[in-house]
C-alpha cells in the first residue's frame, strides 16, 4: 500500500496542529516528524515535549525520524511522546542490533535510514529485522533540498530483496519528494512518501490530495 507521510518540518510550527489536522484531514496516512540534535546533523528541530503536545491533534500514525546521535539512549521517551514508528539512523548507533530490539520491545514498529553517501550493503544485514527501510534522497538535516536520483538504486535494490524473499515490507523515502518525481520513486519500488515543503508550502490540503491521487 502506498503511504504518504507529510513532513512537519515544513509547517507553520506556530499553528502545528492545526497543520497536522489539515494533512489528516486530507488523507495522509501519517505524519511524518523529524528531530534533530544538532550532532547527527547540524540543525536542530525539536523533541518530546512537543511530539506529547501535538500527538493531541490527530490519531494519524506517528512516524518519528530520529536524526540524532545514539537514539537508543531516548527510545522510551519517543513512545512516551506518541511515536508509532521510530526510524534511527544506521550511521547514527553503534549497535543497531540492540537499538532496533529496545524499538521493537516498546511495542512500536521499528525502521532504520541510510545517507545518500552510505552504501546499501550496510542496510542489508537488518531488512529481515526492521518494519521499514528508509532511503534518504536529501542530506539529512533541512527541508526544501533538492532530490539525489542516484539513491533509487539503493531503493530497487532493497525493494529486489524483499521480493526475492517473500517479504512485503515497508521502504519509505525522504527528501526533495515533488509531483514531478513521485512517478519515478513509485516506480523504483518506495511506498511510503515523505513530501515537506512540496506539502505545506501553499495549500497544504490540495498538495495533500493531490499526491494521494498520484500515489493510487
Ligand atoms: O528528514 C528530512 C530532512 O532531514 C526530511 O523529512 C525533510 O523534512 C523533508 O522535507 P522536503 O525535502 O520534502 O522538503
Ligand atoms: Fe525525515
Amino acid at each position: 500500500m502506498n503511504i504518504l507521510a507529510p513532513s512537519i518540518l515544513s509547517a507553520d510550527f506556530n499553528v502545528l496542529g492545526e497543520q497536522i489536522q489539515t494533512v489528516a484531514k486530507a488523507g495522509a496516512q501519517y505524519i511524518h516528524v523529524d528531530v534533530m540534535d544538532g550532532i547527527f546533523v547540524p540543525s536542530i528541530s525539536y523533541g518530546m515535549p512537543v511530539i506529547k503536545s501535538v500527538r493531541k491533534s490527530t490519531d494519524a500514525v506517528f512516524d518519528v525520524h530520529l536524526m540524532i546521535t545514539e537514539p537508543v539512549r531516548y527510545i522510551r521517551d519517543f513512545v512516551d511522546s506518541g511515536a508509532d514508528i521510530i526510524t534511527v539512523h544506521v550511521e547514527a548507533c553503534k549497535d543497531i542490533d540492540e537499538t532496533i530490539r529496545d524499538i521493537k520491545a516498546c511495542g512500536v514498529k521499528a525502521a532504520v535510514a541510510i545517507n545518500p553517501e552510505t552504501p546499501v550493503d550496510k542496510i542489508m544485514p537488518y531488512l529481515d529485522d526492521i518494519d521499514m527501510a528508509l532511503v534518504m534522497s536529501v542530506h539529512p538535516g533541512f527541508g526544501g533540498q533538492k532530490f539525489i536520483p542516484d539513491v533509487l538504486d539503493k531503493v530497487r535494490i532493497i525493494r529486489s530483496y524483499y521480493r526475492d524473499n517473500n517479504m512485503d515490507k515497508d521502504i519509505e523515502i525522504d527528501g526533495g519528494i515533488n509531483f514531478d518525481n513521485l512517478p519515478e520513486v513509485l516506480e523504483a519500488g518506495a511506498n511510503v512518501i515523505v513530501a515537506g515543503s512540496s506539502v505545506y508550502r501553499g495549500d497544504a490540503a490540495a498538495n495533500t490530495k493531490k499526491f494521494l491521487e498520484l500515489m493510487r
